[in-house]
């Protein structure tokens, strides 16, 4: 992809719909809408994504990739695999549960929201990251949250968080691209050597109400956790699943 150009902005709904309009008016690929601070953000299955001003990294890509629409499936896992990465050099002990949050613990410290759009100059995706940097305990929207700083004890620079996971999405993304190796080894092996999904008993609820439970054996070539239950083995794709739980 080309040099990324950042855009901040102090305060904005929703750095996702500013990204969306913008891609509609004809934004190039690599556009970067950073909000200093987002009002209504948006959270994966109409969720709002909740941070106090001051705290978090926020901010959307717009991407018009240059790789066929059916391997698009990978946007979401290979951003949470560049999060993770970014994460993990301030020293994180973090790791991507699948699809895309990244976690401490069992605690949720960034959450990523890919929205794909047609638009007059062709398709896009918007990769929306939210990083809790600077929450303290009394400041979590929900429970199973934490940030940064609560796990490391010490302050964070925003600005350097925002640096080094830009650069660690580029990478990914251009390995995703040009079908090339990250970190050593095929795209899909990096992923799922960062995610603690697998090798896990998972209970995975489907939009339909029903629950698939099994092991969690290995991510597919289209991304896909593949749960095996019996001997039975069921690839489930990240937008057809509404919790994945492990045991
Ligand atoms: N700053 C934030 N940090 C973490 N979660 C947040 C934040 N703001 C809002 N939330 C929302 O809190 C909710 C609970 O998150 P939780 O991790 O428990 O479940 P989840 O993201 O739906 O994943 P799953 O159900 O698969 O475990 C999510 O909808 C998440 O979007
Ligand atoms: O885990 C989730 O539910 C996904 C959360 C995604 C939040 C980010 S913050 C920047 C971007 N703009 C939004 O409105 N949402 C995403």
């Amino acid at each position: 992809m080309p040099d990324l150009t950042v855009e901040v902005v102090d305060v904005l709904e929703s750095s996702n719909a500013v990204a969306a309009e913008r891609a509609q008016e004809g934004a190039p690929d690599g556009l970067v809408i950073v909000a200093d601070h987002q009002s209504a953000g948006r959270g994966r299955l109409d969720r709002t994504w909740e941070t106090p001003p001051g705290t978090a990294v926020t901010f959307s890509v717009l991407l018009r990739p240059d790789a066929p629409t059916r391997s698009w499936p990978w946007l979401p896992l290979l951003t949470g695999y560049a999060v993770d990465k970014a994460l993990k050099s301030h020293g994180l002990e973090a790791g991507v549960k699948w699809p895309n949050d990244v976690l401490v613990g069992e605690k949720k410290v960034a959450g990523i929201l890919v929205e794909r759009l047609e638009t007059p100059t062709g398709p896009a995706a918007i990769v929306g990251v939210g990083i809790n940097v600077g929450l303290r305990a009394d400041e979590l929207p929900v429970p199973t949250a934490t940030s940064l700083e609560i796990e490391l004890g010490r302050p964070v620079d925003r600005t350097d968080v925002l640096v080094e996971v830009l650069n660690a999405i580029r990478e990914a993304v251009d390995a995703w691209e040009l079908g090339g190796d990250l970190n050593g080894m095929r795209l899909r092996d990096s992923y799922a050597a960062a995610c603690v999904t697998v090798g896990r008993d998972v209970r995975v609820d489907l939009p339909d109400g029903s629950v698939l439970e099994g092991r969690a054996v290995e991510i597919d070539p289209t991304g896909q956790l593949v749960v095996e239950h019996d001997g039975v083995r069921t690839p489930v794709a990240a937008g057809d699943v509404v919790h994945v739980r492990t045991a």
